[in-house]
C-alpha cells in the first residue's frame, strides 16, 4: 500500500496523486485535473446514453439555463442568507461560480481535500455521471436588497432594479410562506434528476454560514419546450404545454421579451443582458380534471388533447381564431378559455418564455395527489409581461376552478459571469 492508500484507503489511485494537487487550490484544481486529463465524473461507461454528455457552458453574456433547450428535470432552490457582510456574500457568489462551473462540465463540485480527516469536497453522489445538460442558473430576489424594515443589506440597495419587487398577491392566491420569496435562487436543470440534486447539494454544502435553503422544488418533467428542436410535452392535465412558447431560435422575440436591454432601468443597467424569473407553485387539482368530460376540459384549456391544435382548428401550430364561430353562432374557442386569457392580442403584445415543471410531493390527508406545475417564467418586465396577465387568468380563467396557488417568488436573474469573474459581479463593481 502505498502512503497515500494508507492515508486514505478507499483512495486507490486518487485525483490528488494524478496531478500532485496539493493544499486547497480546490475549483483549480479539479478544472485541472478533469480538463487536463478528459476526465471528470463523465466516466466511460457503456451504460451511460450518449445525449447524457451533454454540457452547456456556464461563462458567457448570458446565463445557461434561460434559453438552453428545457431540460427533463429541475432542483429549484431559494436561499436566505445568513451572511451580514457584503463581502462574505461575495466570496458566496465567488465559491458558487467557481463549483457551478465545474458541475456544469460534468466535473466535481470542488476538488478532493488533501486529509482523509476532513469531510470529501464533493459529495460523491454524482460520480461517474455525465453532466446531463446541468445548467444553473443563479437570481436575487428583492430581499437581497432590503430587508423588511427596508435597511439596505449589502450596499446594493440603490441599484435594486424598479422591476425587481415582491409579487403582489393575486385573487385566488393561497400562499405558504415558507415556499415563498428568498434572497437568492439557484435553478438546476438536468436531464437526469441526480445530477441536479447533487448540483443543488453541492451549492447548499458551500454555503454553509453564509446561506441556507428556505425552500426547494423538485419537478419530474418539463412542461415546455423552449427550442424549435424539441417536441411538446405534456403537462399533469394530460395537454400538450409549451405549443405557442417563445424559442430560442427567434433572438428577434428573445431581445423583445426575455433579455433586459441597456436603458430599461437606469439606476440597474448591471441587469442589462439578464432577465427576471417569476416562480410559481401552482397545484393542479387533478381528481375533479379527472371527472370532467373531455369537452369541458378542451373547452377550459381552448385547444384539442391529441394534439394540442386549437380549437378554431388546423394543427398544433396553427394560430388560434377568436372570432371563428361554430353552432348557435358561439365562438369555437370560449373567452374564459386559458389560451384566449393567455394570448399575447389580449395583453398588450406581452409574451413571456416559460420553463415549468411537472412536480408531485405526496398526497393529503385525503388521499389527494399534492401535485401541479411549477410554473418557471423569464420575462424582461414583470410588471407588463406578468403581473396584468396573472390578474386576468386569476379572475376569469375557467382553468383556476381546478388550480391553486401554493408558492410565489419573484427573481432577478444577472447577466452571464465572464470566465475569471462571478455571477453577479456586475452588481458589485
Ligand atoms: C401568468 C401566466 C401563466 C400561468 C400562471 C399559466 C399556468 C398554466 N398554464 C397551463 C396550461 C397551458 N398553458 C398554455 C398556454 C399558455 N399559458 C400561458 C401563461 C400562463 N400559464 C401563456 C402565455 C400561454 C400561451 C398563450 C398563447 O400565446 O397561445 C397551454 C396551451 C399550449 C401552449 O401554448 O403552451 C396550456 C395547455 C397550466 C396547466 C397552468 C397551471 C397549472
Ligand atoms: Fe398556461
Amino acid at each position: 500500500m502505498t502512503d497515500e492508500q494508507q492515508e486514505n484507503p478507499r483512495a486507490g489511485v486518487s485525483r490528488r496523486r494524478l496531478l500532485g494537487i496539493t493544499g486547497t487550490g480546490a475549483a483549480v484544481g479539479a478544472a485541472t485535473f478533469a480538463g487536463g486529463l478528459g476526465l471528470g465524473r463523465a466516466t466511460a461507461d457503456d451504460s451511460v446514453p450518449q445525449g447524457g454528455s451533454r454540457t452547456y457552458p456556464f461563462y458567457g453574456g448570458h446565463q445557461s439555463g434561460v434559453v438552453t433547450p428545457a431540460q427533463d428535470r429541475l432542483h429549484f432552490a431559494a436561499f436566505d442568507v445568513t451572511a451580514t457582510t457584503r463581502e462574505d456574500l461575495i466570496t458566496l457568489l465567488q465559491a458558487w461560480t467557481l463549483a457551478a462551473a465545474e458541475m456544469t462540465q460534468g466535473r466535481p463540485a470542488q476538488a478532493d481535500e488533501t486529509s482523509y480527516d476532513a469531510p470529501p469536497a464533493d459529495t460523491g453522489e454524482a460520480d461517474g455521471l455525465p453532466a446531463s445538460g446541468l445548467t444553473l442558473t443563479f437570481g436575487f430576489g428583492p430581499s437581497l436588497f432590503r430587508d423588511a424594515q427596508g435597511k439596505d443589506r449589502f450596499g446594493i440597495a440603490a441599484r435594486q432594479p424598479k422591476e425587481l419587487a415582491r409579487l403582489p398577491h393575486f385573487p385566488a392566491d393561497k400562499l405558504d410562506p415558507s415556499r415563498s420569496d428568498g434572497d437568492l435562487c439557484v435553478q438546476a436543470c438536468a436531464d437526469d434528476p441526480q445530477v441536479a440534486v447533487h448540483a443543488i447539494r453541492n451549492l447548499s454544502r458551500i454555503a454553509f454560514g453564509s446561506a441556507e435553503i428556505r425552500w426547494a422544488q423538485l419537478g419530474f418533467g418539463r412542461t415546455s419546450s423552449t427550442s424549435t428542436s424539441q417536441a411538446t410535452p405534456r403537462n399533469l392535465f394530460g395537454f400538450k404545454d409549451g405549443t405557442a412558447n417563445l424559442k430560442a431560435e427567434n433572438a428577434g422575440d428573445l431581445d423583445q421579451h426575455v433579455w433586459v436591454a441597456r436603458g430599461d432601468d437606469p439606476r440597474a443597467e448591471w441587469m442589462t443582458g439578464g432577465s427576471y424569473l417569476v416562480a410559481r407553485r401552482i397545484n393542479m387539482h387533478l381528481e375533479t380534471w379527472d371527472r370532467t368530460s373531455l369537452r369541458e376540459q378542451e373547452a377550459i384549456v381552448g385547444r384539442d388533447r391529441p394534439q394540442g391544435a386549437p380549437l378554431s382548428g388546423g394543427t398544433e401550430f396553427t394560430e388560434p381564431d377568436f372570432a371563428a364561430k361554430g353552432r348557435g353562432n358561439e365562438p369555437l374557442i370560449s373567452a374564459t378559455s386559458h389560451v384566449q386569457l393567455a394570448h399575447p392580442t389580449r395583453n398588450g403584445g406581452a409574451k413571456m418564455l416559460r420553463r415549468g415543471y411537472n412536480f408531485t410531493d405526496g398526497n393529503d390527508a385525503l388521499g389527494r395527489l399534492d401535485a401541479g406545475l411549477f410554473f418557471l417564467a423569464y420575462v424582461r418586465r414583470p410588471s407588463t409581461q406578468y403581473i396584468p396577465m396573472q390578474n386576468r387568468l386569476a379572475q376569469h380563467d375557467g382553468m383556476m376552478e381546478y388550480l391553486q396557488h401554493t408558492g410565489s417568488a419573484l427573481f432577478a436573474v444577472p447577466p452571464g459571469a465572464r470566465a475569471g469573474g462571478y455571477v453577479g459581479e456586475v452588481l458589485f463593481t
